[in-house]
């Protein structure tokens, strides 16, 4: 997407061939900043501190991770420590897994004098069809938002709630959940989006509103707790989100509050979507609430928070009672028979097995 007129991917190797450059999404909302990764630690350090984030960009930043490592050794057994090292950087986006075995499996076929190539091969290519997934995923659920947009009097938006970042911010381009207001709105149909802060690292107020907000789609950011009002009250028309892991059942693991969203939704006949590459599918699991590891962060997260001062400096500063114990789950799942429908790059499918299966048959028998 574009930022002061100039195109821009998440992440992209370096011209002179030193590393991988990544757009650093701890400086956001008010600072915009690219940092440099040379070599392994520094990219698995850029997962672990969040500089990028979002299932399927840890996917991309991980492939691009293991060509960094294998430019520095490329034997088998540096292979195999990179793959472990990266792996273990954050527990729930599956996307982080998917990108690895795909690395592991192909290069170690590969001698090792030709594996750091390929692998910033590999890395490359895994986000041009990280792209090309997301654009199909936008083109899928404009059909839904269109739907909508024909019931409304001409001018009026339809109005989408999403949670977290599920942008371009989160993905190596165009987004998952994002993709289909970006396209509606490049299409003449008026949006309007709801952007929940998403306490406690307020990606939807830092990440969500900075893009949208630069693609020039009219948004409102509201706290975490407003959704279930603003359905309450028809304000809105559907709810898009993403997902860091989904099951072969349809559950979705995504942001933590995302599963309140659902039942709000849900109370209020509202329609709730979750925007998916496959990628982020795990085809192993069958039960998001038991088998799905959620990430537990950590507590200075609730208990501080950084901002802009009036004389603009970046400032953290506590916000819980000193002494207060915090806790930091950073994901809930949402059971399947909450969602409406995943929008994926095959489709808008139900979220059951069946639907899921019959879209991605090959990647249910790479997973058995
Ligand atoms: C297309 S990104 C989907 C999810 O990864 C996104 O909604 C999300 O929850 C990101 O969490 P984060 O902790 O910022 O990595």
């Amino acid at each position: 997407m574009k930022v002061n007129g100039e195109k821009y991917r998440t992440i992209w190797p370096a011209e002179d061939g030193s590393g991988v450059v990544i757009i650093d999404q701890t400086k956001f909302p008010h600072t915009f900043e690219t940092t440099s990764l040379l070599d392994l630690e520094d990219a698995a350090h850029a997962i672990r501190v969040m500089q990028v984030r979002g299932a399927p960009l840890i996917g991309a930043t991980a492939a691009f991770g293991v060509a960094l490592g294998m430019k520095a050794d490329p034997s088998d057994e540096s292979l195999h420590a990179a793959c472990d090292t990266l792996l273990a950087t954050r527990p729930t986006a599956v996307n982080l897994k998917w990108a690895l075995d795909i690395a592991r499996k192909r290069l170690i076929q590969i001698a090792p004098e030709r594996r750091a190539h390929a692998a910033f091969e590999l890395a490359s290519q895994i986000c041009d069809d990280d792209i090309a997934t997301n654009m199909a995923i936008g083109m899928h659920g404009m059909e839904l938002i269109t739907e909508i947009a024909k019931k409304k009097r001409p001018g009026e938006p339809v109005n989408v709630l999403t949670h977290c970042n599920a942008g371009w911010l989160a993905t190596v381009d165009w987004g998952t959940a994002t993709a289909p207001i970006y396209m509606s709105h490049d299409s003449g149909i008026p949006v309007h989006v709801w952007v929940d802060e998403t306490r406690p690292r307020n990606q939807g107020a830092f990440l969500t509103a900075w893009e949208l907000g630069h693609h020039g789609v009219p948004h409102t950011v509201v706290v975490d707790n407003a959704g279930g009002h603003l359905m309450q009250h028809g304000k809105v028309d559907l709810v898009i989100t993403g997902t860091d892991r989904t099951t072969a059942d349809g559950d979705v693991c995504n942001k933590i509050g995302t599963y309140l969203k659902a039942l709000a939704a849900r109370d209020n006949g509202v329609p709730f979507y979750v925007a998916l590459p496959s990628s982020t599918i795990d085809f192993s699991l069958s039960d998001g609430l038991s088998q799905i590891p959620i990430e537990e962060r950590s507590g200075t997260e609730v208990s501080h928070i950084t901002g802009l001062t009036e004389d603009g400096r970046t400032e953290t500063v506590e916000i819980v009672a000193p002494g207060s114990d915090t806790a930091n789950p950073a994901f809930d799942v949402t059971p399947a028979r909450l969602v409406t429908g995943l929008i994926t790059e095959r489709g808008v499918l139900e979220a059951n097995r069946k639907a899921i299966v019959k879209a991605f048959p090959e990647r249910m028998k790479m997973s058995a």
